[in-house]
């Protein structure tokens, strides 16, 4: 299958109702996600804790799209093979969690699952310069990571022209993640990214008993862009 470069919306279950995550995760692919996000905190690396393996495995029967983990854990290498295993199609580790992303990378992708590697808000582009051979991804944060619903933080948007130059012709997806809403998700999209990663700003105001405001949701970020 070629290379699928048109705008993705990966709405985040962080902003899910937590007693209710099957039926959520249907709901938002019912309303036309692209991808799923998960967002897995340790309470170390970042200031929250959320998903274990045992809660990304009960979530994959629901998933019929794509599962995109994104793991704020430190130290990242040992549980790579547990998410692998609890059915993530990509994993993504953040450069800053340890001393050795090539190494991290490698594991990713010696579990047959798709690669991405994170920059936190303060990280320059400059330290995934020589592991972009094994990236399927780069995840440009564009808040601190810990928390949905924090305000987006712009250099994101010069940080994500610079990732577009640097992948060059390579097929790297380039995701953008925290404070995106239809009026930040064009300033990113005209960067150069592709994955926009959604959280308060598709949940907002629905319910599983109100599913088409995800719907209308999702698409006010799609119009934005094609406006
Ligand atoms: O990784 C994350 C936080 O660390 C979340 O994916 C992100 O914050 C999404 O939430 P929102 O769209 O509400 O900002
Ligand atoms: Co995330």
């Amino acid at each position: 299958m070629s290379f699928d470069r048109s705008i993705k919306i990966a709405p985040s279950i962080l902003s899910a109702d937590f007693a209710n995550f099957g039926q959520e995760i249907r709901a938002i692919e019912d309303q036309g996600a692209d991808w799923v996000h998960v967002d897995v905190m340790d309470g170390h690396f970042v200031p929250n804790l959320t998903f274990g393996p045992p809660a990304v495995k009960a979530f994959r029967p629901h998933v019929k799209t794509f599962m995109d983990v994104h793991l704020m854990i430190a130290p990242v290498d040992p549980y790579i093979e547990a998410y692998a295993e609890a059915g993530a199609d990509m994993i993504t580790a953040h450069v800053e969690a340890g001393p050795h992303i090539h190494r991290t990378l490698q594991a990713i992708k010696a579990q047959g699952v798709k690669a991405g590697v994170a920059l936190n808000p303060g990280t320059p582009v400059e330290a995934i310069e020589h592991v972009m051979d094994l990236a399927d991804m780069v995840l440009v944060m564009t808040v601190n990571p810990g928390f949905g619903g924090q305000k987006f933080i712009h250099s994101g948007v010069e940080k994500t022209r610079r990732v577009r130059e640097m992948i060059g012709d390579r097929e790297i997806h380039i995701q953008i993640d925290g404070g995106v809403t239809p009026e930040t998700a064009p300033l990113v999209a005209e960067a150069g990214a592709d994955v926009l990663v959604a959280g308060s700003a598709v949940f907002k105001g629905g319910s599983v008993d109100n599913p088409e405001v995800y719907g209308a949701n999702m698409k006010a970020i799609r119009d934005s862009i094609s406006g």
